[in-house]
Order: structure tokens, then C-alpha cells, then sequence
């Protein structure tokens, strides 16, 4: 593609003046060792690397043209253009590049702390069901086309979300939309038909450092809607009422879910997993298969959207028979001698009261809950993390998750503080080697206990562990297999 066609809906080109616009542009990149004889690279400063450092290899490699955001490099004969914001750059130059692939699907978006993976997964589900091929980017996996790929980020780079779209025949693209994904410009260039608010809650702390700056970079994904576009915003989460209150001000059409009088989607009352709502005036029984509250949340998002595709509860209800689940969200990875093994992803105070309120609903006898805390990662959710296991669980193991980079024996002591801070004597205990900890949740289980293993996942296992293992799901496994 020629270069001025590449950037021919930018508002301003003085950026490229002086620059040859019929230069054939190949391909575009932001890494240097992918870069090949007429590939444009764009240079960005990260969190790890800078690519303004690999300039002059691209420039090696064959780059036409280098785009970056520092002053002019020596590079001999290959044009440079300075810009602002390389990020955005890359986005917009990827979006024209790959044919405004977004521009011509139904692309959904679901944003929130808790949730995207499960809304993203029953939206899939219930579209399929309807008739409709679905592409999904997120955090478990990539689908594109019915093949599946290892999920790098949940939210890819803007390089790779524009191929996936443009490589995607199906009608519809489910994206997962991290704040992280949202502040890096990684969407840059998508447009959306629909965009969903799950919800709020302290986490990444870390990296936005406030909850108003990580809810403006949530907010971030609302303004891609396409002049059609709708929103879905859990309006029982007080984030999501200030967001859909900011855009109903902005006349953008919104549909909200939630027990509130004024929900477009109005959660009536729960029975068991039976869900009872009204969708503007029709009273209906949604007959989910999921355990817990916030399934009920992730399902009535999932609803409203469909609904508002033209589907009736009916279809819903039809479809969820066969809904399979979704790996270590809630899932039952055995059970050995009465006791029941749960894999659980939440990683935030809330996620964990849902999850083990979902145990109790379960008629749990005993419950055991194995989690830990990723090293360099938001302090702040640890000691009310902690402080819920204790209260809603029997018997509290923390252990191993992530080190990233942490000594096991600093994560040890600051676990023996945070047991202290948060003065808890009792029923508790720091067992270090993650499969060690679960093998004693198994020797003190007793015949309808629940073990509840939080944090992993499906994810494998970063460290390695005494039984050698590589997974929760792994390790319960062989648990039982030593049993028999
Ligand atoms: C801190 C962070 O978010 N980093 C993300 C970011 O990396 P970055 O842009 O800073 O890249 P970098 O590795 O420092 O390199 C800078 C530049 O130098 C270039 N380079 C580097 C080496 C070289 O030889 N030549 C070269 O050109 C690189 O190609 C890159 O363009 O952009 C990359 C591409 O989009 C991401 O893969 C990467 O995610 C890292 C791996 C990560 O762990 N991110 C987490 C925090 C994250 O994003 N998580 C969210 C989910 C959060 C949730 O649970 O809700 C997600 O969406 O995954
Ligand atoms: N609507 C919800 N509200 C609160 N907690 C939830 C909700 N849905 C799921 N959870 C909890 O969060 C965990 C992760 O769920 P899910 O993977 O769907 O969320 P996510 O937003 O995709 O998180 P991640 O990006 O980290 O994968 C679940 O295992 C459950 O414990």
C-alpha cells in the first residue's frame, strides 16, 4: 500500500512533510527483529524497552520509514517522521492498513475488573446458538475463524487485534478490553457496536494508582462506539451508574442492567440459579446453569445484548442447556472422597465473596480456601482479600502464586505480616510450596468439605512445586490418582 493512502484520513499530514508519499509501504511493525525490506516501523517507548533504542536495526533491517517520538536519530538515508503519541500512531496506521476490518463486523467489547471473561464466553455461546460465526480475543484464548490460539495479553497489541480482525471471515469479534489495553492505545482504530461495563472493583492499583484514574481508562472503551453503537452497564455497581449517567448526558443509547426501578434489564429475583426479569414491561424466568451471584450479573449482560440483537428469553433458555462452562472459573476439578475440588480466577475482596458465598449455596459442610498473592503486584486488596477468606471460609492456607521475581522468602514474611495485621490467629496457615498446601487441605477434608483453590486458574503454575506439577487442575489430579 502506498503510503499516502495509509494516512489519507489523518486530520493533519504536516507530521509527514518532506517524507516521499508514494513510497510502497509492505508491512508494519513496532519490533525491530520482525522488520523486513520495506516495512514501516513505528518506535515506542515501554515499559521494559525502548524501541527508540532499536531504531537503527530496524533502519538495518530494510525500514522505509521510522517513525518515532524522539528528536531525529542518525540513520542515513531512511526517512523519519516525529510524532506525538507513537502508540496512537501505530493503531491508526494498522486500522487503514488491515482494510477498517472493525468498521464492517459486529464487534462487542466488554470491559470491567470482574466478569469480561465469563460475559465474553456466554455472549459467544448464545450468538452461536443464534446462527452467528464469533471470533474471541481474550484472556484464556484467541478464536479466530474456529482456530484457537495462546492468548498473549487479554487485550492484544494494536498490531495484532487489526490482523486478527482483518484475518476473521466471522460475523461477529468478542473482544476483551483491559484498562491496560485501553491506556496503550491497543484499541486504537477498533469500533464497537456494543460496549459492556461489568463492573468496578479495587484491583490494578499498581498500575492506574486511584480508582477515578482507572475508571477514566475503563471509560476509555465507550468513546469507540460507532455512531450506532449502544452501551451495557451494570448500573448495581455505583461506577457503572456514574458511567451510564455520564452517557445518557452524551445522548449515547444505553441499556441498563440491574435491580434498580430504572434498569432497562430489571433483575427481578434470583431462586436457586433461576434469574426473574423484566425486560421493559415482560415479566420471564431466565433458567441459567451457572452457581452464584455474579454469574447472574455476567448473564444478564450477556442477555441484554442478545436480547437487543432480537432474541427472545426463550432462545436464551434453549441455548444455556448446553453452556459448558468456562476453565477454573468456578470449576469443579474433582472429587476425591467426598470432598469437592474448585478452581476458582477471582483475584479481587469481591470476586472471592461471591465465589465462596457460591460454596455455601452449594450446601458446603467444610470450607478450605488455598489462594496466595502475586509478587509486584496492587498491595492494597491484600489484607481485605485475606480478611474475607478468614470470615466467609473454615480454614484459610495462603500459599505460592506468582513470584514475579519476588524471593519466596520475602513473600513468606509479608504474608506472617499481613496474618498479623489483619489479626488473625486461628484457622489459618502459610504453607509456602502450593502442591503441599493442597495435599494438607486433603488430609484435614472431610466428605462434602469444599477445597477452593483462587488466583491460577487454569494458568500454569510460574514456580515450581514439590509434587512437579505444572497446574492446580494438575496437582488435584494427582492427588486423586495417589488415592486410588
Ligand atoms: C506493562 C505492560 O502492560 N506492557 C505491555 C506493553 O509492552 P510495552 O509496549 O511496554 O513493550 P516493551 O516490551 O517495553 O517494548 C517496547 C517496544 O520495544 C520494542 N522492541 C523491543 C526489543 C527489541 O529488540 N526491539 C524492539 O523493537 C518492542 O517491540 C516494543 O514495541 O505492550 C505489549 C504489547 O501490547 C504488551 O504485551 C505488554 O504486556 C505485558 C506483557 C504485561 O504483562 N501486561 C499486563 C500488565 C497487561 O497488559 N495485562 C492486561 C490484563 C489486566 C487484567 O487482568 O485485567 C492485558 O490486557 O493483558
Ligand atoms: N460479575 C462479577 N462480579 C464479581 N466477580 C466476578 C464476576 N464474574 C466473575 N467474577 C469472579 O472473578 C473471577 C474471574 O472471572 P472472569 O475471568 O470472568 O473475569 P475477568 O474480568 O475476565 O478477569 P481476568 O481479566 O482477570 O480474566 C471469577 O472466577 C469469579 O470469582
Amino acid at each position: 500500500m502506498k503510503l499516502k493512502q495509509l494516512i489519507e484520513s489523518f486530520s493533519s499530514l504536516s507530521e509527514f512533510s518532506g517524507v516521499d508519499l508514494e513510497m510502497e509501504v509492505t508491512g508494519i511493525t513496532d519490533d525491530s527483529r520482525n522488520v523486513k525490506p520495506g516495512m514501516l516501523f513505528v518506535a515506542i517507548k515501554g515499559y521494559q524497552f525502548d524501541g527508540h533504542d532499536y531504531i537503527r536495526d530496524a533502519a538495518k533491517n530494510g525500514a522505509s520509514l521510522i517513525i518515532g517520538e524522539a528528536v531525529q536519530p542518525n540513520i542515513g538515508d531512511t526517512p523519519y517522521v516525529l510524532t506525538k503519541n507513537s502508540r496512537k500512531m501505530l493503531g491508526q496506521l494498522c486500522k487503514t492498513f488491515y482494510g477498517n476490518a472493525s468498521d464492517n463486523k459486529i464487534v462487542i467489547g466488554v470491559t470491567g475488573t470482574n466478569g469480561k471473561t465469563t460475559t465474553c464466553y456466554l455472549l459467544k455461546h448464545l450468538l452461536e446458538k443464534a446462527g452467528y460465526s464469533t471470533s474471541l480475543i481474550g484472556t484464556i484464548e484467541y478464536v479466530i475463524n474456529g482456530q484457537t490460539s495462546k492468548s498473549l495479553n487479554t487485550t492484544p497489541s494494536a498490531l495484532l487485534i487489526h490482523q486478527m480482525m482483518a484475518q476473521s471471515t466471522d460475523q461477529v469479534v468478542i473482544v476483551e478490553v483491559s484498562s491496560h489495553g485501553l491506556t496503550q492505545y491497543r484499541l486504537e482504530g477498533i469500533t464497537f457496536d456494543y460496549a459492556l461495563f461489568t463492573n468496578l472493583q479495587h484491583d490494578h492499583l499498581d498500575y492506574h494508582h486511584t480508582m477515578e484514574e482507572y475508571f477514566e481508562a475503563k471509560a476509555l472503551l465507550f468513546d469507540k462506539l460507532k455512531p450506532d453503537g449502544k452501551a451495557v452497564i451494570n448500573i448495581d455497581d455505583t461506577w457503572g451508574q456514574h458511567l451510564a449517567q455520564r452517557l445518557l448526558a452524551k445522548n449515547v443509547e444505553t441499556i441498563t442492567i440491574g435491580h434498580d426501578e430504572k434498569a432497562t434489564f430489571k433483575l427481578l429475583s434470583k431462586k436457586g440459579k433461576d434469574i426473574q426479569v423484566d425486560t421493559e414491561g415482560s415479566v420471564e424466568t431466565i433458567y441459567s446453569t451457572l452457581i452464584g451471584m455474579h454469574n447472574v450479573y455476567n448473564l444478564a449482560m450477556a442477555s441484554g445484548v442478545i436480547v437487543d440483537m432480537g432474541y427472545t428469553i426463550d432462545h436464551i433458555n434453549d441455548s444455556l442447556k448446553d453452556f459448558a462452562g468456562i476453565p477454573g472459573r468456578f470449576e469443579t476439578l474433582a472429587i476425591i472422597d467426598g470432598v469437592h475440588y474448585i478452581s476458582d480466577y477471582a483475584h479481587t475482596d469481591l470476586a472471592l465473596q461471591y465465589c465462596i458465598d457460591s460454596i455455601r449455596e452449594c450446601k458446603a459442610n467444610k470450607i478450605i480456601h488455598i489462594f496466595g498473592f502475586r509478587g509486584n503486584r496492587d498491595s492494597t486488596k491484600r489484607v481485605p482479600m485475606l480478611q474475607t477468606s478468614h470470615r466467609l471460609s473454615d480454614y484459610t492456607i495462603l500459599t505460592t502464586d506468582d513470584l514475579n521475581g519476588t524471593y519466596e522468602e520475602e513473600m513468606k514474611q509479608t504474608y506472617e505480616t499481613l496474618v498479623e495485621e489483619a489479626q488473625l490467629e486461628d484457622h489459618i496457615d502459610i504453607i509456602m510450596d502450593r502442591t503441599i498446601a493442597i495435599q494438607e487441605a486433603q488430609k484435614i477434608a472431610q466428605p462434602g468439605d469444599y477445597v477452593i483453590l483462587t488466583g491460577k486458574g487454569p494458568e500454569s503454575y510460574k514456580e515450581e512445586f514439590q509434587m512437579g506439577t505444572h497446574s492446580d487442575k494438575e496437582t488435584v489430579l494427582q492427588l486423586k490418582l495417589m488415592q486410588y
